[in-house]
C-alpha cells in the first residue's frame, strides 16, 4: 500500500476539562477526497488547526507523505504541500484577483509580500497565477477587485490562492458555506476535478456535496471518530444515523 498523503495517530486535544480531539486516528490516501462530517462543536475545526500547527496537541503523530511534522511550524509543514482554505474568507480586498494568486505565488517562491511590486518578476508571476485561475474557472475575472466579487467567486478565489502553494494535501474548512444551490454545484465540479492534482480532507456540513465527493467519510462526534468508510457504509451505518445524520430520517 502507498504512503498516506497524511497519518494522524492518537491525536489528543484538551482544553481543560474538555476532550476536543479524543485519540484520533486519521488517514488520507494519495488522490482521495477524505470528508471528515460532525455536529457543530464536534472539533473538525481544532483538528484541523493541530494539522497545520497552530494548535498544539497534547498526545498523538502527524505525517505528511510520510515525514513527521509535530515540530514543525506552520510555515514548514505549508513548504512540505500542505494548505488549507478558511470558513471564512482571507483573502486581500483591495487587490486585483491576479494579484491575489500572483502574491500566493511569490511568497511559496519565498518572497516576502513586502517585495510586491517587483516589476522585472511580476510578468512571470502573472503567468502562472493565471494558471491556478484557470483551475478554478476564474481567468475572466483576473483584473476584478476582490472587493466587488460575489461570496461564491471569492471561496473559488481562495482556493486558487491555497493551489498556488502547490499543496499535496488542501484542508478544505466548509468550501460550500454560504454558497447557493449553483455555486455549489460549481464548487462541486471544481473540487471533483481537482482530485487529480491534490488530495483533500474536506469539513463540510452540506451532505449533498460530501455524497457527491468523498471516497470516504469520518464521522467526528464530541471530538472522536465514531465511524470511517464508504459513503454507503456512513449512510447505513446506525451509530451514525442515531449521532449525527438524524435517526429515521431520509438521508439521500
Ligand atoms: N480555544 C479554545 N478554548 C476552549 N475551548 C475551545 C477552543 N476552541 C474550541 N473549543 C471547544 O472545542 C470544541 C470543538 O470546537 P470546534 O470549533 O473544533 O468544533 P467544530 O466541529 O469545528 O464546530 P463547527 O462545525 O461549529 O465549526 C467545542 O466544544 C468548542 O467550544
Amino acid at each position: 500500500m502507498s504512503t498516506p498523503i497524511l497519518n494522524v495517530r492518537g491525536l489528543v486535544k484538551r482544553f481543560g476539562g474538555l476532550l476536543a480531539t479524543d485519540h484520533v486516528d486519521l488517514t488520507v490516501k494519495p488522490g482521495e477526497i477524505h470528508a471528515l462530517i460532525g455536529p457543530n462543536g464536534a472539533g473538525k475545526t481544532t483538528l484541523i488547526s493541530q494539522l497545520m500547527g497552530e494548535l498544539k496537541p497534547n498526545e498523538g503523530t502527524i505525517e505528511l507523505a510520510g515525514k513527521p511534522v509535530d515540530d514543525l511550524s506552520t510555515a514548514k509543514r505549508v513548504s512540505l504541500g500542505l494548505a488549507r482554505t478558511f470558513q471564512i474568507t482571507c483573502l486581500l480586498p483591495d487587490y486585483t484577483v491576479l494579484d491575489n494568486v500572483a502574491i500566493a505565488v511569490q511568497v511559496r517562491q519565498g518572497h516576502s509580500f513586502r517585495f510586491w511590486g517587483n516589476a522585472r518578476s511580476e510578468a512571470a508571476l502573472r503567468e502562472e497565477a493565471r494558471k491556478y485561475l484557470h483551475t478554478v474557472g476564474m481567468e475572466r475575472r483576473a483584473d476584478e477587485l476582490v472587493a466587488n466579487l460575489s461570496h461564491g467567486e471569492q471561496k473559488q478565489l481562495e482556493l486558487a490562492v491555497a493551489l498556488a502553494t502547490e499543496p499535496k494535501l488542501l484542508l478544505l474548512d466548509e468550501p460550500m458555506a454560504g454558497l447557493g444551490h449553483a455555486e455549489s454545484q460549481q464548487m462541486i465540479g471544481i473540487l471533483r476535478n481537482l482530485k487529480k492534482q491534490v488530495s483533500m480532507l474536506l469539513v463540510e456540513h452540506d451532505m449533498d456535496a460530501v455524497f457527491a465527493l468523498a471516497d470516504r467519510i469520518s464521522v467526528l462526534v464530541y471530538g472522536r471518530i465514531i465511524a470511517t468508510g464508504s459513503v454507503e457504509e456512513i449512510r447505513d451505518n446506525p451509530e451514525v444515523r442515531t449521532a449525527y445524520l438524524g435517526e429515521g430520517e431520509e438521508v439521500c
